[in-house]
């Protein structure tokens, strides 16, 4: 009899286990971390260094919860395709561990506590963009573009862009000129970012008629626009410098290397187009750029980086004044 008692409650832990494993899956979790650096990055240049933590915290959740309504709603939208692609085919949906009606309500309930938290705890404007950017992806990405333009990730890519505005406006209350250019920097990066997965798993796409730009017009159309994106990402990258002056030199060392590894990159695939590992390195590398230069913008806006810097270009002053009055 405990016996019995035992092995149903074990049987209950799991089929629990399970069931959440398969809701979490839902929400494509592996993209979530990368969208949340975009996000405490524009954080912590809008406070200039001095975050307040719960404000972080609460944003971070809200921005969670908004990403992961976004994924499943879209997990919900693409179930035939995703169904028909040897990489999304085990998804909870297409493999049958999640009815599409109990996603659905998941999604909504996740969009509504998103919703709810940033409200309440940051403001109305950082809450309204993570709704904005629900729709944008499901509406302009998922419905109107994915299925039918090459354009589909250029134009759609402004729904991925959008989480550095949420952390902003949950600073400020408002959006400036940094937080649209950082918006651009990640509309600029997704290009090379996706394609260059695209030119992976054209015959996927192809599979299912999704006219991503490799399946339309080749790899080398392809990668002459990787390169030619590369091109702006780097330079766009360095405007939070000057003329906007919100980032200072340790970011600018950052930009300027990591930027230059980008190009480089960008343009050995340029100049291979076929080279399946050059795409490969070129994806992995353009989600290293993306998380590394947000760290770059966190370390250039604290405090101590600030106090340090100064102390440097003091010790440097000194040391030119000395060698000036020497000779
Ligand atoms: C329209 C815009 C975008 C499209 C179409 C796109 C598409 C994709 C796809 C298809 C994958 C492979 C996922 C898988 O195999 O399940 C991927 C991976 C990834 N994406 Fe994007 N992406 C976009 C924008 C972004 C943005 C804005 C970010 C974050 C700032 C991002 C971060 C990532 C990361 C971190 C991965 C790697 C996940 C892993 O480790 O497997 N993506 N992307
Ligand atoms: C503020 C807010 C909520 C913003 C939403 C941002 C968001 C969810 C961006 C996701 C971008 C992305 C990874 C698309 C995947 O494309 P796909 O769906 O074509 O990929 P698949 O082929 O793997 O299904």
């Amino acid at each position: 009899m405990q016996d019995t008692a035992r092995i149903s409650v074990s049987s209950l832990q799991h089929t629990l286990l399970e069931t959440w494993r398969n809701y979490y899956q839902l929400t494509k979790p592996r993209i979530i971390p990368l969208l949340l650096i975009t996000t405490a990055a524009s954080m912590w240049i809008a406070s200039e260094g001095n975050i307040d933590p719960i404000l972080l915290l609460v944003t971070l959740t809200g921005g969670t919860l908004a990403a992961a309504s976004a994924q499943t709603l879209n997990c919900i939208y693409d179930l035939d395709i995703d169904y028909a692609m040897v990489r999304t085919r085990k998804r909870p949906l297409p493999s049958g561990k999640v009815q599409p009606r109990h996603a659905l309500i998941f999604a909504l309930i996740l969009a509504g506590l998103s919703f709810g938290l940033l409200t309440q705890f940051a403001n109305l404007q950082a809450a309204l963009l993570a709704m904005m950017g629900i729709v944008f992806y499901m509406v302009v990405y998922t419905h109107i573009l994915k299925r039918n333009t090459p354009q589909n990730i250029v134009i759609g890519g402004a729904a991925g862009s959008i989480p550095p505005l949420v952390g902003w406006a949950a600073v400020t209350g408002e959006l400036s000129w940094a937080a649209w250019l950082l918006f651009a920097l990640i509309f600029l990066w997704t290009p090379p970012h996706f394609w260059a997965l695209a030119l992976m798993i054209r015959e996927d796409y192809a599979t299912v008629n999704v006219p991503m730009l490799p399946v339309v017009e080749g790899e080398k159309a392809t990668t002459v626009q990787i390169w030619i994106y590369s091109l702006l990402v780097v330079p766009v990258s360095l405007l939070l410098i000057y003329p906007l002056g919100v980032c200072g030199a340790v970011y600018g060392v950052f930009a300027v290397v990591l930027g230059g590894v980008f190009l480089q990159k960008a343009w050995v695939l340029h100049q291979n187009p076929q080279d399946l590992p050059l795409a490969k390195s070129m994806f992995k590398y353009s989600i290293l750029y993306m998380m590394v230069l947000c760290t770059g913008m966190v370390i250039d806006s604290l405090p101590i980086t600030h106090q340090m810097v100064q102390a440097c270009t003091g010790h440097l002053e000194t040391l030119m004044g000395m060698v000036l009055n020497m000779s």
